[in-house]
C-alpha cells in the first residue's frame, strides 16, 4: 500500500513489544548475541556493525554463492525473476552454533517490500525455533510492515521482537536509533 511507502524516524521502531519489558522478564540484558546480517551494498552492514559495537555481539555476514549483478536494474530483475519462480539464492554453508547464543539479531535489505531472499534461505537453513529474534532493515523509503509480517510467517517458532527500520533519510541518525531500540 501507498501507507508502506512512508516511514519517519518516528516510525522508523515500530512496536509489537518492546525491548524493555523483554528484558526486565528475563535478564538484565540481551545474552550472548549473534548478528547476522545480510547486504548487498552496505547498508545493512553498517547498521550491524553499529549493533555489534553497542552490544557486543558476534557479526556473521549472509553470502550468496553466485553474486547479484552490480548494476541496479539488472538486480531488480534478477531477484523479481527468482520471487516469480519461488526459487531461493544458495548461501556460502558457514559452521555456526546457534545453540551458543540467546540472541540472534537478524538484518536485511527490504527488497520489493519485504525481507531479502538470502535472508529467507538463511532462515530455511537454520534452527530458529524457540530463539528470540530482533529484525532489523534498511530500505529505501519502505516500512518495515510487509517485512514483519513476512517474520511472522517465517519465524512462527520463535520470539520476535519490535523490528528497527533505518531508511535513506534516517541513516544519518543510526547509532542513536540503534541506542533507542536497544533500551527504549
Ligand atoms: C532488489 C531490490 C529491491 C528493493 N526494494 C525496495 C523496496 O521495496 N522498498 C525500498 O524502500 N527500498 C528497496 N530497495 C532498496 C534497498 O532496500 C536499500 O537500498 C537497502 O538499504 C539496501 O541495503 P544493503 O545496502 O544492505 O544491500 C531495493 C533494493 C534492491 C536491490
Amino acid at each position: 500500500t501507498n501507507t508502506n511507502e512512508e516511514n519517519t524516524s518516528e516510525s522508523a521502531v515500530q512496536s509489537s513489544e518492546s525491548l524493555e519489558s523483554n528484558q526486565n522478564q528475563e535478564t538484565e540484558d540481551i545474552g550472548k548475541s549473534l548478528i547476522v546480517y545480510y547486504s548487498l551494498t552496505e547498508n545493512t552492514k553498517a547498521v550491524a556493525e553499529e549493533i555489534q559495537k553497542q552490544v557486543n555481539g558476534e557479526l556473521m555476514r549472509i553470502e550468496t554463492v553466485e553474486p547479484y549483478p552490480e548494476v541496479y536494474d539488472e538486480v531488480l530483475d534478477v531477484v523479481e525473476a527468482q520471487r516469480e519462480e519461488g526459487e531461493l539464492p544458495t548461501i556460502v554453508k558457514q559452521d555456526v552454533d546457534l545453540s551458543d547464543y540467546d540472541s540472534i539479531f537478524l538484518g536485511t535489505p527490504i527488497w520489493f517490500g519485504e525481507p531479502a531472499l538470502p535472508v529467507e534461505k538463511w532462515i530455511s537453513e537454520n534452527k530458529l525455533a524457540g530463539k528470540r529474534v530482533y529484525p532489523f532493515f534498511t530500505s529505501g523509503s519502505s516500512s518495515i510492515n510487509e517485512s514483519m509480517e513476512r517474520y511472522r510467517e517465517l519465524l512462527d517458532q520463535s520470539t520476535l521482537s519490535e523490528g528497527l527500520g533505518i531508511t535513506s533519510s534516517d541513516r544519518s541518525q543510526t547509532a542513536s536509533l540503534v541506542k533507542e531500540w536497544l533500551a527504549p
